[in-house]
């Protein structure tokens, strides 16, 4: 009689519902991240990974892995080059996560807004880099009424430059926010893309957001430069901190702008649905059963004015001074936070009882927020 051997995956720890989701696949062991090596993937047949785990020769020479699934967007940890040589399947979850940082700067710069007491309606904002991430920014900033100005050199050139600005204009915008993949080559290289000459041109007045990597920035340049406010989520040298950018940034965070639950679950089914493809299995969907229960109906109190009643409405969904004060108080931190961190859902997953304010209904329905008549 033939006996099937089972397959072994071994998954980071931080994919969510990772046994329950491949567990039919075969073997599933997991791992931090950060702790997957060598010898861990030498007898494993797939090997999927978030952020931490540096995927390379030194990884997998010795390894049987044929199948390589990310189930986040970055590739800067991820040598294709090699994977491509070797023969081995690779796949990342391309926009799993772009909704969940949009709301997350969009958030951050409501938050700033009220603070400061300005209309951010009435600010430009810049975005470089306008991929999934930028343009689901843009889409949202655009339903608030902001101008915005498109920098994506790689996008102007194959689809003509006409919605999009020179990189020179758009460190004008009130507020800049980087959306670029970190590559250190070519002629579109990100790797300090806002270096000290760049920085230098921008005026106290000015915001800078950076939700996308450590690097796309000088860092030290940038703590040189006298902002408004910075919003940094990323940083260069992770999971260690700037300190001096971290006091004198408005809000920081440690690397969670995409870590929203429908951004992880997504980056997990989507890598469970190209691995079942390649493997020709058939995908299951017991796991479904366990998700949690949609989040209660949010109702406003009292009636304020469009953006601090806005404002008001995301703090119900997730209260992102906590991600700061997390590592704030203690910034080795960063690392466990992020791993072990708090569940919080996307805006379309939230229903908000319809307020009597109409220009609030209308936003809140353009940012994808389900309106209802009754508060059950
Ligand atoms: N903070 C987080 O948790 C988090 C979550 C998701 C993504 N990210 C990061 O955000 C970035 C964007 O993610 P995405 O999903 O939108 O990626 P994407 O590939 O969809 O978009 C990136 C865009 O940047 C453009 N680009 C490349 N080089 C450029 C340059 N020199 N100047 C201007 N534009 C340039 C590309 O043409 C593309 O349109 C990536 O670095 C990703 O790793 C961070
Ligand atoms: O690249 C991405 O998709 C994001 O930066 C992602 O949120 C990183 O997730 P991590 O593996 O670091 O938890």
């Amino acid at each position: 009689m033939s006996q099937t051997v089972q397959r072994k995956l071994i998954i980071d720890d931080a994919v969510p519902y990772a046994k329950a989701i491949f567990g039919h696949l075969g073997n599933v062991i997991s791992l931090p991240g950060r702790d997957i090596d060598a010898q861990a993937v030498e007898t494993c047949d797939a090997l999927i990974v978030r952020s931490r785990t540096q995927v390379n020769q030194a990884l997998l020479a010795n390894s049987n892995a044929q199948y390589i699934g990310s189930t986040v967007v970055g590739l800067d940890h991820i040598d294709q080059a090699y994977l491509s040589e070797t023969k081995r399947q690779f796949y990342s979850a391309q926009g799993c996560n772009a909704n969940s940082v949009a709301e997350f700067v969009l958030h951050a710069l409501l938050l700033l807004a009220e603070k400061q007491g300005f209309d951010l309606s009435s600010k430009s904002l810049g975005i470089i880099g306008v991929g999934h991430v930028g343009k689901c920014l843009q889409q949202k900033a655009q339903a608030l009424g902001m101008r915005c100005l498109l920098n994506d050199p790689p996008r102007a050139r194959a689809e003509g430059t006409q919605a999009f600005s020179h990189l020179n204009e758009t460190l004008q915008a009130d507020i800049i926010s980087v959306h670029t993949p970190l590559t250190f080559d070519g002629a579109d290289k990100t790797y300090h893309l806002l270096d000290r000459a760049k920085l230098a041109t921008l005026k106290p007045e000015q915001i800078i957001v950076n939700a996308a990597r450590g690097g796309i920035i000088d860092e030290a340049a940038l703590i040189d430069t006298v902002l408004a406010a910075k919003i940094i989520d990323c940083w260069e040298n992770e999971p260690h901190i700037n300190p001096d950018l971290a006091a004198q940034s408005f809000l920081i965070s440690p690397h969670i702008a995409g870590h929203s639950f429908e951004a992880k679950l997504a980056g997990s089914t989507m890598v469970y649905a190209d691995l079942c493809h390649f493997w020709q299995q058939p995908q299951q969907q017991d796991w479904q059963q366990n998700l949690p229960e949609k989040p209660a109906i949010i109702e406003l109190s009292e009636a304020q004015e469009w953006q601090s009643s806005l404002l008001a409405i995301l703090q119900n969904t997730h209260l992102i001074q906590n991600d700061d004060q997390a590592i704030r108080s203690d910034p080795t931190h960063f690392e466990t936070y992020r791993r072990h961190y708090p569940v919080h859902h996307e805006w379309h997953m939230h229903r908000v009882k319809e307020t009597r304010n109409q220009k609030l209904n209308e936003i809140l329905r353009a940012l994808n927020f389900t309106l209802c008549s009754e508060s059950k």
